[in-house]
């Protein structure tokens, strides 16, 4: 059956793109969105979820920057494309129920990290205080890993290597994309946007570890 906006709150969906909105464009202005890079979504209800359109300047978007899909990653209401990544988002709200949010981007730092630790199949991050933004993570002395996952074009390949991940048992709060950027999620924006901002961090300091030791 063909779903239709019918039953959505038009308030609501209006709240979420704004909500996409502002925090795209402070993500834009610490300059990890380059060049029309990145993609945001928010969940609206069990089977649908709010996300950018494909190709938008993730510095400047607006409410019609925002469109909706199912969980099938198809367009609802719209005939925008949604964004070339949908599927990604689409799975973690699949996988994690409780999650509500998805934001990725495209961060120097997040580049170059991925392609750093590729080789590794993942950033092991162990006695970083800030290891404590993520939820859940209560001391320093925990192990925190990241997995880097190959990139490719077909996201269904991708969504194959993080559904691996997920049914190995493995704890999973953010993943890195080879040559790419990072994903992560959260309960709401202010957890998600927590989650980005010390992973960009804690990337960052490992970066500077491997650079300064001998
Ligand atoms: C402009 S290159 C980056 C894209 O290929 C993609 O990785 C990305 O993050 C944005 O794609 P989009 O389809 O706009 O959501
Ligand atoms: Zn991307």
């Amino acid at each position: 059956m063909t779903k239709t906006l019918d039953h959505l709150d038009p308030a609501l969906l209006a709240t979420r793109a704004d909500a996409i909105a502002d925090a795209a464009r402070d993500l834009a202005a610490f300059g990890w969105t380059p060049a029309t890079s990145s993609n945001f979504s928010m969940r609206l209800d069990d089977g649908l979820a709010a996300i950018t359109i494909s190709g938008r300047d993730k510095g400047r978007l607006g409410r019609d920057d925002i469109m909706v899909v199912d969980m099938d990653g198809k367009a609802v209401g719209s005939d925008s494309r949604p964004s070339a990544e949908t599927g990604l988002h689409t799975q973690v709200y699949k996988r994690y129920p409780e999650a509500n949010v998805v934001l990725h981007t495209h961060s120097r730092t997040q580049s170059v990290a991925s392609r750093l630790f590729a080789n590794e199949g993942r950033i092991r991050l162990e006695g970083w205080e800030l290891q404590k933004a993520i939820s859940g993570y209560t001391t320093h002395e925990s192990v925190l890993e990241i997995p880097v996952f190959p990139n490719t074009q077909h996201m269904p390949e991708l969504e194959a290597q993080v559904d691996a991940w997920i049914d190995s048992g493995k704890p999973l709060y953010a993943y890195l994309i080879n040559g790419h950027g990072i994903y992560t999620w959260g309960r709401d924006m202010a957890e998600t946007r927590r989650h980005l901002e010390a992973l960009e961090f804690l990337l960052g300091c490992e970066l500077d570890l491997r650079r300064l030791s001998p």
